[in-house]
């Protein structure tokens, strides 16, 4: 009987006292992560039960647990994955044992009759798969608490099946295996492939798809069912040698009750007995004690899942804490809940301070969220008026919008009733003044623009915190709106300002401008440079002949020249009256007209233009009695004057002097603007919003009546908060929990061997660790080493403290 005692509790008594610290610790993780449902994504080890129908899976699973308990009966099969959760209790101190099963679908419900767990999966299969033979994927998740289990986990998954039958559909067995596929494909799990003894090991279901799954076979246990049943004279010895299929992990054989043996009641003790009976009766099996047997496969299976449990702790721990500090982080972006009026007169204040820090910084580009894939905030103010202001700017030719014509039409109206003789100011003054007045549109679109970006800088300020507080958020949006505007307002005023002043002085003594003389000198080269003729017509349109032409031309120089000195000499022009100067060069003098001239010289002019075309006048003989001649009548002149086409070389001067003139003044007014625009940009717009914003929040926003209002939460967000607080909480837990472990597996994983020296502490690497641990361990723990401290626990200590491993590296070299 004792014999039959000792087998019947073959799990616990193959326990490896190692597994005995990991498994619960899994298993822990394992309740900790099914809290989350489906926003677990830690997958934790578990061992899958793969084979065919009837291979003996749930009977393989049964002997594990030393139970009856699977839905048993000739017709009866696995139809959803049960995953089977055994975790192993502590006897009474009266030696009595309590064994009981728990659902997760009926929390805090106990069921000590095994049979009753045995309807209640076969009632909750046929609640998902219907009754008659359907399979689903949906789990049914149970917990074994007994002394006499090993902690495990299992997956009892619905055999391979081939013809459907009763309700299943006629893909059936594709669908079975995609289910089992999901499970086994994930690295984290055990596959125990069980294959009949009397079927064909090399045509094994089992073995063909967890070799799918496992190619390389790190992860697949075989298990060879039915060995009593197999044909007379035959045995499974290669089979289990892995002679017949080769398998990393081995094979383990084990026979389990025959249908006549569940009819007959026979129970799992009875069976485990006759098993031990039946390998020791066969001397065949005798050199295989070691694969041969449920107790051989429960420890079997033990070591390897805490092996493997060992290889995939690290990344499960890093995976956690990294889940942690996002999950962390999310709580926090939801806050705290504050009820009292000064709490949320705190938050309030402290949400419109950390605001306006925001977004000073986003303009100043001290922003730590700063994108590193594109230009934002300050950087993006930069571009606007660097690269879109300026450049567009100088792109301008201040003379394209001026057509040779425009500009001449300017000069004759410049010259009023007087033929021009010298290049005049005036035209040159209406134009440039034109062109300054073009500045203005593109310096406010800059203006605009700005704001827009201050706009969309203060959409970006603080995003997830105030994600909390949507009619804060928008009564924020609203009051840096309408002070944004408002700043826009007195940048537009002064970009008008400095327009108007550009205007209002045509600074032609701007050390910058060319000034007269050398723009008569360049507009001469340029036309001496030119070869095409100019066009000059005879008064009836027909063209002159080239004598003529030259002729003109060389007057027309020699004029030009001389105008340029102050000196008119040409015939119809007023000669130069008396005490009046005659600067002897060309440069720039101060003029008779009371502002600098661009020119120097006199104010003369000559009549030298001509008047529009059909403007001809003409005579009719008019008898007088007194003077017998004719009266002379004037033609009307017309209503629409314009000036004469004839093209003189003078004209084409003045036009190349007024362009000249034109470029060289804009372009001393375009660099004020392109300097002065940003700066009141960055005055009366940006940096007065960054300098006033905390003020008018406060002013605006802070008002005790308004707190409640401002600090509405949204529903959403309040049950966010609550599930991301269970989530860290679980989290948390789990941490911990990976905490608890002796961290024999992480030494051996990172390459640390322990031994032990004669002070009886351990040794890192030959070296005695008690120097290490007087020198660093005291100060972090606060409390003296005691020679007590086990191993195991130092282990952990040491294995934890990144500090107290680099001593020893030290050490080393
Ligand atoms: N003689 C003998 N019969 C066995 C053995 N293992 C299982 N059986 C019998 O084979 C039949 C099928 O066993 P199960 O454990 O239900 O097989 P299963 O693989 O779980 O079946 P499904 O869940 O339907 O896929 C049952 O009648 C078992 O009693 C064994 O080692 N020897």
């Amino acid at each position: 009987m004792a014999e039959e005692a000792a087998a019947s509790t073959p799990p616990q008594s193959s326990a490896a006292p190692l597994g005995s610290s990991v498994i619960p610790i899994v298993n822990k993780l394992q309740d900790i992560f099914a809290q989350l449902g489906s926003q677990s994504t830690i997958e934790l080890p578990q061992v899958a039960v793969v084979g065919s129908q009837s291979s003996g899976k749930s009977s393989v699973l049964e002997s594990l647990v030393g139970r009856d308990f699977l839905p048993r009966g000739s017709d009866i099969c696995t139809r959803r994955p049960l995953v089977l959760q055994l975790l192993q209790t502590k006897r009474k101190p009266d030696g009595s044992e309590e064994e009981y099963g728990e659902f997760l679908h009926l929390p805090g419900k106990r069921f000590y009759d095994f049979s009753e767990i045995r309807r209640e999966i076969q009632a909750e299969t046929d609640r998902e798969a219907g009754g008659n033979k359907g399979a689903s994927d949906k789990q049914i998740r149970l917990k074994i608490f007994s002394p006499n289990v090993l902690d495990i986990t299992l997956v009892d998954l619905p055999g391979i099946t081939k013809v459907p039958v009763g309700d299943q559909p006629s893909d059936i067995e594709a669908r079975i295996r995609t289910m089992i596929m999901s499970y086994i494909k994930q690295p984290s799990c055990l596959i125990l492939a069980v294959t009949p003894a009397n079927s064909d090991l090399a045509n094994s279901d089992a073995l063909q798809i967890a070799g799918n799954a496992d190619p390389d076979g790190y992860r697949t246990i075989g298990v060879i069912t039915k060995l009593d049943i197999m044909d007379r004279g035959t045995d499974a010895r290669n089979l289990l040698l892995g002679k017949v299929v080769p398998l990393r992990l081995g094979y383990v054989g084990v026979v389990n009750r025959s249908q006549e043996d569940i009819l007959l009641n026979r129970s799992i003790k009875d069976a485990l007995v006759a098993e031990e009976k039946f390998f020791r009766s066969r001397p065949v099996y005798t050199s295989l004690a070691d694969r041969c047997g449920v107790p051989q496969l429960a420890k079997k299976l033990n070591q390897i899942l805490v092996q493997h449990i060992k290889a995939i702790l690290p990344g499960l721990k890093s995976r956690i804490s990294s889940a942690l500090v996002s999950v962390a982080k999310e709580h926090a972006s939801y806050g705290e809940i504050t009820e009292s009026k000064a709490g949320q007169g705190a938050l309030l204040l402290n949400i419109l301070s950390k605001y306006c820090e925001a977004f000073s910084s986003m303009v100043e580009g001290k922003n730590e969220e700063m994108s590193t894939c594109e230009l934002s905030g300050g950087a993006r103010i930069h571009y606007i008026f660097q690269s879109i202001f300026v450049k567009s700017l100088e792109e301008v030719d201040p003379c394209e919008d001026l057509t040779n014509d425009g500009i001449r039409t300017a000069i004759e109206n410049a010259n009023g009733p007087l033929s021009a003789l010298f290049v005049p100011e005036v035209p040159f003054e209406v134009l440039v003044r034109r062109q300054i007045a073009r500045l203005l549109d593109p310096s406010l679109q800059c203006a605009r623009f700005i704001y827009d970006e201050l706009i969309k800088i203060s959409h970006r300020c603080m995003v997830n915190e105030l994600q909390r507080f949507p009619v804060l958020r928008r009564h924020m949006d609203q009051v840096i709106g309408n002070f944004l505007r408002q700043g826009l307002e007195p940048s537009e005023t002064m970009i008008g300002h400095l327009i108007e002043m550009e205007m209002d002085y045509i600074n032609t003594s701007h050390p910058s401008f060319i000034g007269g003389s050398k723009a008569v000198e360049l507009a001469n080269q340029q036309i001496k440079n030119s070869r095409v003729p100019l066009p000059i017509r005879s008064k009836d349109g027909s063209e002159p002949d080239k004598a003529l032409t030259s002729e003109r031309s060389n007057k027309s120089r020699a004029i030009l020249a001389r105008q340029v000195n102050g000196i008119v000499a040409d015939q119809g022009v007023r000669p130069v009256a008396d005490g009046e100067k005659l600067p002897s060069t060309g440069s720039t003098s101060i003029s008779t007209w009371g502002i600098p001239s661009i020119f120097g010289g006199s104010d003369n002019r000559t009549s030298v233009k001509e008047s529009s075309t059909n403007n001809k006048p003409y005579s009719e003989p008019v008898h007088d009695a007194e003077h017998s001649f004719s009266l002379i009548h004037l033609r009307e002149p017309p209503t629409v004057l314009r000036p004469s086409e004839d093209r003189s070389e003078t004209q084409a001067i003045e036009i190349a002097i007024t362009k000249l003139l034109l470029r060289s003044y804009y372009d001393i007014v375009r660099k004020n603007i392109e300097d002065s625009v940003p700066k009141a940009i960055m005055h009366f717009l940006v940096n007065h919003t960054k300098r006033e914003l905390h003020n008018v929040f406060i002013e605006k926003l802070y008002r005790e009546n308004l707190f409640e209002e401002m600090l509405q939460e949204p529903d959403e967000i309040s049950s966010k908060r609550k599930r991301t607080q269970e989530t860290l909480r679980v989290l948390q837990l789990a941490f911990r929990t990976l905490d608890e472990l002796p961290l024999e597996a992480e030494t051996v994983e990172r390459g640390y061997s322990l031994g032990s020296d004669p002070t009886g502490l351990p040794e890192i690497h030959g070296l005695p660790t008690s120097s290490i641990f007087k020198w660093k361990w005291a100060p972090l723990h606060a409390r003296p080493l005691s020679h007590s401290l086990s191993v195991s626990h130092l282990n952990v200590k040491l294995c934890r403290s990144s500090e107290l491993l680099q001593p020893k590296l030290a050490y080393r070299q």
